[in-house]
């Protein structure tokens, strides 16, 4: 994996360390990272797109051809190449699954849980086709990992419950939340 240097935005001595965005497929970490990157003018990478850019696959292709071993090793080795200071990084639903990486999150950055309960991830999710791991009997299968994953999900430092909530609320609870607890000048 190529590694990833960013023009440092932020003034010396005000850097923050990395926001890394975790939740279920469908819990909006793609979607409200990058509003989020617009309110607190912090570039965004998504872990998902950096990996379809240096295989010059799709999620759907490299877990077809590939399997999905390789794509978890292709996140192990993403999140090491990425920055850690003054940057949203929104992950890809399994991220937590593998101990290394929940540990690498922990340490170098504030990791965002967002919630959202299982009725209306299916809602966001019925008519989608591009998460393999969903291909089908999605409501069990969304039923099943979510019960499996609940418990690395929970391992972040704050969780927001994104469930009834629009966008712009979840981003804003964000932000409130940062603030407060003095992660976020
Ligand atoms: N209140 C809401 N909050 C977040 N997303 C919402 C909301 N209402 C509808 N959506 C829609 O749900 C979908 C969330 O998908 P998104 O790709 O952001 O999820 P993700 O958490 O990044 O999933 P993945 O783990 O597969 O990358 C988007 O199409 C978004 O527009
Ligand atoms: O929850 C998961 O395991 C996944 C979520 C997506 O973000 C992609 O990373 C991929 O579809 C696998
Ligand atoms: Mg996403």
């Amino acid at each position: 994996m190529e590694r990833t240097v960013l023009k440092n935005e932020r003034s010396e001595g005000e850097e923050v360390k990395a926001i890394y965005l975790t939740g279920f497929m469908g819990a909006g970490k793609t979607t409200i990272g990058k509003k989020l990157g617009n309110v607190l003018q912090l570039p965004v990478i998504d872990t998902d797109e950096y990996i379809e850019k240096q295989t010059g696959k799709s999620i759907a292709d490299i877990f077809a051809e590939e399997g999905e071993e390789t794509f978890r090793k292709y996140e192990r080795e993403v999140l090491k190449v990425l920055p850690t200071e003054n940057v949203i990084i929104t992950t890809g639903g399994g991220m937590v699954i593998q101990a290394e990486n929940r540990e690498w999150m922990k340490t170098n950055g504030t990791v965002v849980y967002l919630h959202c309960d299982v009725e209306e991830l299916f809602r966001r999710l019925e008519h989608d086709s591009s998460r393999p791991l969903l291909s089908e009997n999605k409501r069990m299968q969304i039923e099943r990992l979510f019960q499996e994953r609940l418990p690395f999900y929970k391992e972040a430092t704050v969780t927001i419950d994104t469930t009834g909530k629009s966008i712009d609320e979840t981003v804003a609870e964000i932000v409130t939340v940062l603030k407060d607890q003095k992660r976020w000048p």
